[in-house]
């Protein structure tokens, strides 16, 4: 229930319209019924004045059927029109409301996430919620308001006859759809669930096709999306047999009523109560009521499914970001040094994560080490790094180097210790605002599905093409780009397949350049690629470095040799530091650089 209540409110902005929906589809039925109802009266009063051979003024029932016909028409149109125009303006707003939600979230909190499940509660659920308006909302209302409506009409010729529309109408419009939510909870939350996983498994099963295929793993996950399959098929099924019962009893409930009106109405025409052409109204006008109410158990059975898509939205709203944002203005740092001082961080635990991923009411901003587990990521971290100086960071695989990237980035706030930038703590910038002051180099840059233009822009949306083709040069990538048939429009492919390693880290880099950040975070820009590709790429690192304050992960000598100061991590904890020459002494640096081989 809560969820409507919150649904409803974010739906405020588009009440005009949802209310016009409204008088429209009420016109509407009340056209259709009006046309059934007087076309039942017009033929029997004219039999009846046939058979008498009295005359009959047979213009304004006439009239009034064609205005019914082309009222109930119209109608149509425009119902559909506006309750459509509604929803999706609902649907627009909840889409961009939705991803207000998301973005400070990212990347911390959404890890959590399967990013193909992201995709499905971005489009599949959001768009299961154009139910609520125009299959629950709409017809309900409309139902009340309508159903009264006829329970009075009626009552103006016989009370006992509208008590038994009243009952019949409120059997199917009421008793009916309670049953249809009772017994469609269950496929309707289980069809949400697994239309998620199986979209989950197709988008994994896809993006790994080739190690599904090299390790024999493809019948496997055939099968897992094949069981996938047949459990969605079985709960639609069962809830197309639901539909089917439903649409049955609504349909069998009518004619029940056309039955009692007119067991209940003849004697009535008998005594004289009633004249028969009002009978003969009365009777067709029952069985229209019932469109009133036609639509109402199949809403409410389909309602878990909506009221589900809801709650897996509103999860991911409630989450609390992983560093809260500062409320203050943005401050401005007096130059572009870091202080790292006792900096202690660990990942909060799968239990903790969890709870952030449920209703959303105990999330926590803050990071908490589960008492089981045993180590911080890093532990005591403590690193001077004044404007224009050089620090290099070396560790064994998960010694935590790109741990300190995130937390200088702000993705994740410390435990304790502090970051300073230009004297000011981390905490008092605005992400964005932080985040303009620096540039990321990784092994992993994500390029777009896009231009290589648009994947430069994106350090600098308004540079014009002399300033990219010099980031590119300065990158040593310009000359490629230029031999390229469509040049800066060569389209990239998704996540940059269609580039090499070397390239699509030039253009990394030439995005760093564009961005001209004063701090330059470069996390094994060279891991991977030849000895030859590596030098070219250094080379464009090196000037990607002059001028700035610069952290760079590496193992690689060369670049470790022209650094002002090297830090050891292991296991957290910074356990040598020194200039490439000192280290080359210690007991640790030299292993890790594989320099204590003999060969
Ligand atoms: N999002 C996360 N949630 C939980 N644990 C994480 C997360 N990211 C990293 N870790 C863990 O933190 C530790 C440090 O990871 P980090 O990526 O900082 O190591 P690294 O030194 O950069 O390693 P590599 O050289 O392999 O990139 C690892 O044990 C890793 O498993």
């Amino acid at each position: 229930m809560s969820e409507l209540i919150r649904l409803w409110q974010l739906f405020q902005p588009y009440r005009g319209w949802m209310l016009g929906g409204f008088a429209v589809a009420l016109i509407t039925l009340l056209a259709n019924v009006a046309l059934m109802a007087v076309s039942g009266w017009f033929i029997t009063a004219m039999a009846v004045a046939g058979a008498a051979g009295v005359a009959m003024n047979y213009f304004a029932p006439a009239a009034l059927i064609r205005a019914s016909a082309i009222g109930r028409t119209a109608g149509r149109y425009f119902e559909r029109l506006i309750t459509h125009e509604a929803t999706l303006r609902q649907l627009a707003g909840l889409r961009v409301w939705f991803y207000r939600h998301l973005e400070p979230l990212a990347p911390a909190r959404l890890m959590e996430y399967h990013s193909a499940d992201l995709l499905t509660r971005i489009r599949a659920d959001i768009d299961a919620l154009d139910n609520l308006y125009v299959r629950v909302l709409v017809p309900v209302l409309v139902a009340i308001t309508a159903g009264l409506a006829f329970f009075l009409f009626t009552a103006m010729f016989d009370l006992g006859l509208a008590q038994l529309l009243l009952v019949m109408l409120l059997i199917a419009g009421v008793a009916l759809p309670w049953a249809g939510h009772r017994l469609g909870k269950r496929p309707g939350r289980c069809i949400v669930e697994i239309q998620a996983e199986l979209r989950q498994a197709g988008i994994d099963g896809t993006q790994g096709l080739s190690e599904l295929l090299i390790y024999g793993a493809a019948d496997s996950h055939a099968r897992h999306l094949d069981a996938l399959s047949r459990a969605l098929v079985a709960e639609q099924e069962r809830m197309s047999q639901l539909t089917g019962i439903a649409q049955a009893a609504t349909g069998l409930t009518a004619n029940l009523t056309l039955w009692g009106m007119l067991w209940l109405g003849i004697p009535l025409v008998h005594d004289g109560s009633l004249a028969p052409p009002q009978l003969a109204m009365l009777a067709l006008f029952s069985l229209a009521t019932f469109e009133a109410v036609a639509p109402l158990p199949m809403a409410f059975q389909q309602l878990e499914s909506t009221l589900t898509a809801a709650r897996r939205l509103f999860a991911i709203v409630d989450t609390e970001p992983a560093v809260p944002e500062p409320t203050g203005p943005a401050p401005q740092p007096k130059d572009s040094g870091l202080v790292i001082e006792g900096l202690r961080f660990a990942y909060p635990s799968k239990s903790s994560l969890n709870d952030h991923s449920g209703t959303g009411s105990s999330a926590d901003a803050g990071i908490h080490i589960d008492s089981a587990q045993e180590r911080l990521t890093l532990d005591g971290i403590d690193l001077q790094l004044p404007p224009g100086r050089r620090v290099a960071i070396v560790g064994a695989t998960g010694s935590g180097k790109t741990t300190l990237f995130n937390l200088l980035l702000r993705f994740w706030a410390p435990e304790s210790g502090s970051i300073r930038l230009g004297g000011i703590p981390l905490e008092q910038f605005p992400g964005e605002d932080l985040r303009s002051r620096i540039a990321l180099v990784s092994q992993h840059t994500h390029l777009f599905d896009t231009s290589i233009r648009e994947n430069l822009l994106i350090a600098a949306p308004d540079a014009p093409q002399g300033v990219l083709e010099q980031a590119c040069a300065t990158a040593q990538i310009h000359d490629f780009i230029a031999e390229l048939p469509d040049g800066y429009d060569t389209w990239v492919g998704e996540t940059g397949v269609r580039l090499s390693g070397g390239q699509a880290r030039r253009i990394a880099i030439a995005r760093a350049l564009l961005r001209d950040a004063p701090i330059l975070l470069l996390d094994e820009p060279t891991e991977g690629l030849d000895a030859v590709t590596e030098r070219a790429l250094m080379d464009a690192v090196q000037r990607l470095m002059e001028g700035r304050t610069v952290l760079l992960i590496t193992h690689r000598p060369v670049a470790l040799a022209q650094m002002d100061e090297i830090l050891v991590l292991d296991h957290g904890r910074v356990v040598e530091r020194g200039t490439h020459t000192e280290l080359l002494k210690a007991p640790i640096y030299p292993r890790l650089l594989g320099l204590d081989l003999d060969v």
